[in-house]
């Protein structure tokens, strides 16, 4: 696939993947914002990334939601490009070797 998607985001390395996309890092060339790229690939029997991106659409300005950027189709790829978000709750229990203190599980409850 051509590496600007949608003439505007370059698309870097790999993220995460879940049931049906690939997520890549990907930067908006113009302004070097850093971004999220989800990648599915347009052969699929049972397409579900525009779904996702229209309820984005639907929850745009809710407490959490990433910004929808940009979404459509860029050679064998439906594309849907997002707001980068931070390490998940997994990606952080991992970095402390899979223990929290009382304190910060306490924070996180409340939270
Ligand atoms: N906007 C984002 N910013 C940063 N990382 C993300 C973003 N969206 C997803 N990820 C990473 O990519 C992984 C896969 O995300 P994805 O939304 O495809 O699947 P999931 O929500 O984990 O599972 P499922 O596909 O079953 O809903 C996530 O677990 C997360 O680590």
């Amino acid at each position: 696939m051509d590496n600007v998607i949608g003439g505007k985001f370059k698309l870097g390395r790999k993220i995460g993947s879940g049931s049906f996309g690939e997520l890549y890092l990907g930067v908006n060339v113009q302004t070097k914002e850093e971004v999220a790229v989800k990648l599915e690939s347009a052969k699929t029997k049972h397409p579900q990334l525009h779904y996702e991106s229209k309820l984005y659409m639907l929850l745009q300005g809710g407490t959490g939601i990433p910004h929808l950027k940009w979404f459509g189709i860029e050679a064998d790829y439906n594309v849907m490009v997002i707001d980068l978000l931070g390490p998940s709750l997994e990606d952080l229990f991992n970095y402390c070797n899979r223990k929290l203190s009382l304190k910060t599980l306490l924070m996180l409850a409340i939270s």
